[in-house]
């Protein structure tokens, strides 16, 4: 059968999740992926790249406390061979099978649009697909959901591009680590990455253009900066890539860098290069052409994830979806997972049970399950650095230019009666930003070790917009480190 009611391309962790919750009022729906179930994130990004970074905290954590013994250096073939059991070696057959029980039908192969609810499969390279070398057309009844991604961007920085460097595919799955690594960016993957070599025992240079972490506040990225270079890593600030040379393939590979206000050049040689600049929606080859859509550009949606720009239905219903990092609006799994049970709820109701639930949707509010709302104002994101970096909602800076009158508040981890029995020497802060006038907390940042564990308490209240007078209420335990949530409260004049 080559007609489903709903088709999804790519089947990475927000293909999969919208496949599912579309599927769950009767509608029959398929998904195509052209390499593995899963997607980036299960075998090129946040799984390997959390089993490299986790023996390291680890270690630091246990050094950390008196009386426990130097835990020594990590043992690499153990850590990767860690990082392939959780990423399953690249078989993702359990994700096949996973689907099958869902009902969801996997066709394999490179999905396109090619016009109004007709998707084009092809062969795709490396994959054992279901066309058999030929073109397959499916056709859908009600709507098609784009979930397929994104791609890293390497910049037009001479000699880059001839010199094969690692993007973070390469550096999550590697087989052996180099005695040195160089990286260009100072991103969450630059950041991350740099860690993880310098835990693996590579000796590390890390190129920032501007500061670390841009898109988190301004002492986080110094913190992290403080943390690599007294791990050894070269940090280098405010630099630009000017060029690179590699004469042989495999061989050392030489950045030239000047400083933003010109001076230099300097030299840095490594074993290996990491590019880490950034990613790009991967709208270029899905055919969006062909209904009219520019190729080139995000699939920007709505907060019930219809695709601006698309045209309706002959019924006058979106019928075209996108959630994920092709939106453009989202980066990361969990966020492009919200956007994606938004996804399959809408889809689900608008054209399931025959449509007598459509109202259900078009009517729905703000906080409804159809529409993903918390994308504005509550976005979070972790960076599993050491300190590790942990924030929901804009910085400061953001907050201000958005119009938001706020206070900042922020307190030190370390002076904590659960930080002072942790370890000594705890490090970190936690920051809230409180809107003067309504006396709720927009936006909070953590700094500190396993920070992350944190973050959710925070979601909670941005997003439950709790009155900092009934935050009160919420008494932390005795000896925690979220006892910082009492003294956060205090400081903000409790
Ligand atoms: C190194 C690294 C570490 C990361 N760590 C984290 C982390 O710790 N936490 C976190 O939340 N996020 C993390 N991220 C971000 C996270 O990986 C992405 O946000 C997430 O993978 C996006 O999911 P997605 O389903 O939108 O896209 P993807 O995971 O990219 O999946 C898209 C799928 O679509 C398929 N596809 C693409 N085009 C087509 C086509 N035309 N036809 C058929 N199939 C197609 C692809 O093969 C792929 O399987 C990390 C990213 C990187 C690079
Ligand atoms: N823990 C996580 O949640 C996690 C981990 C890794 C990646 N990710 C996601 O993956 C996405 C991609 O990560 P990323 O680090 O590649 O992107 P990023 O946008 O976080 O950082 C890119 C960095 O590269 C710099 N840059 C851009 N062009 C450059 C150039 N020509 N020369 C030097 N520097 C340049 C930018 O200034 C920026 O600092 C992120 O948006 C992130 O959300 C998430």
């Amino acid at each position: 059968m080559d007609t489903f009611d709903v088709i999804v391309i790519g089947a990475g962790p927000v293909g999969e999740n919208a496949a599912d919750r579309a599927s769950r009022t009767g509608l029959s729906v398929a998904v195509v992926e052209a390499e593995l179930v899963g997607g980036e994130c299960s075998y090129w990004a946040c799984i390997p790249s959390k089993t490299l970074l986790r023996p390291g905290a680890a270690r630091a954590a246990a050094a950390a406390v008196p009386g426990v013994a130097d835990p020594g250096p990590l043992d690499v073939a153990a850590v990767l061979a860690w990082r392939d059991e959780r990423t399953g070696e690249g078989d993702d057959s359990g994700q096949e099978q996973w689907l099958d029980s869902a009902g969801i039908a996997l066709v394999r192969g490179h999905g396109r649009l090619v016009g109004e609810r007709t998707v084009e499969v092809t062969p795709a390279q490396g994959v054992d697909d279901d066309v058999d070398g030929q073109v397959r057309r499916l056709t859908a009844r009600c709507a098609v959901v784009v979930a397929t991604g994104s791609a890293p961007v390497v910049p037009p920085v001479p000699g880059l591009a001839e010199a094969a460097p690692w993007t973070s595919r390469e550096a999550t799955a590697v087989e052996s680590v180099p005695e040195s690594l160089v990286v260009v960016g100072g991103g969450v993957v630059g950041c991350e990455m740099a860690q993880a070599y310098a835990d693996l025992g590579a000796r590390v240079t890390l190129l920032a253009r501007g500061t670390l972490l841009g898109g988190a506040e301004p002492f986080a990225g110094e913190a992290v900066a403080a943390s690599l270079r007294d791990a050894g890593v070269d940090v280098r600030l405010g630099v630009e890539t000017q060029g690179v040379e590699r004469p042989e393939p495999g061989g050392p590979v030489t950045v030239t860098v000047t400083d933003a206000d010109g001076a230099g050049p300097a030299e840095v040689t490594a074993a290996e290069l990491l590019v880490a600049t950034g990613r790009r929606p991967r709208t270029g080859d899905v055919g969006l052409g062909s209904i009219g859509l520019d190729p080139d550009a995000p699939l920007a949606v709505d907060d019930s994830t219809a695709v601006v720009a698309a045209d309706l239905d002959g019924a006058g219903r979106p019928w075209l979806y996108a959630c994920g990092d092709v939106t453009g609006s989202v980066a990361t799994t969990h966020q492009g997972k919200y956007q994606a049970r938004v996804c399959g709820d809408v889809v689900a109701t608008r054209f399931g049970d025959d449509g007598a639930r459509a109202a259900d949707v078009a009517d729905a509010g703000a906080w409804s399950r159809y529409r993903a709302t918390a994308d504005h104002g509550a976005q979070t994101q972790v960076v599993f650095t050491r300190p590790q970096v942990a924030w929901v909602g804009p910085t400061e800076a953001q907050a201000r230019a958005a119009g938001t009158d706020v206070e900042v508040v922020a307190y030190a981890l370390g002076d904590v009666a659960g930080a002072g029995v942790t370890s000594p020497g705890y490090p970190g802060r936690a920051q809230l930003l409180v809107d003067r006038e309504r006396r709720v907390i927009v936006g909070a940042t953590f700094v500190g070790p396993d920070a992350g564990e944190m973050l959710h308490a925070a979601t909670i209240a941005v997003v439950g917009e709790v009155p900092l007078d009934r935050l009160w209420h919420a008494v932390p335990a005795f000896p925690t480190v979220s006892e910082v949530w009492l003294r956060l409260a205090e400081t903000a004049g409790l």
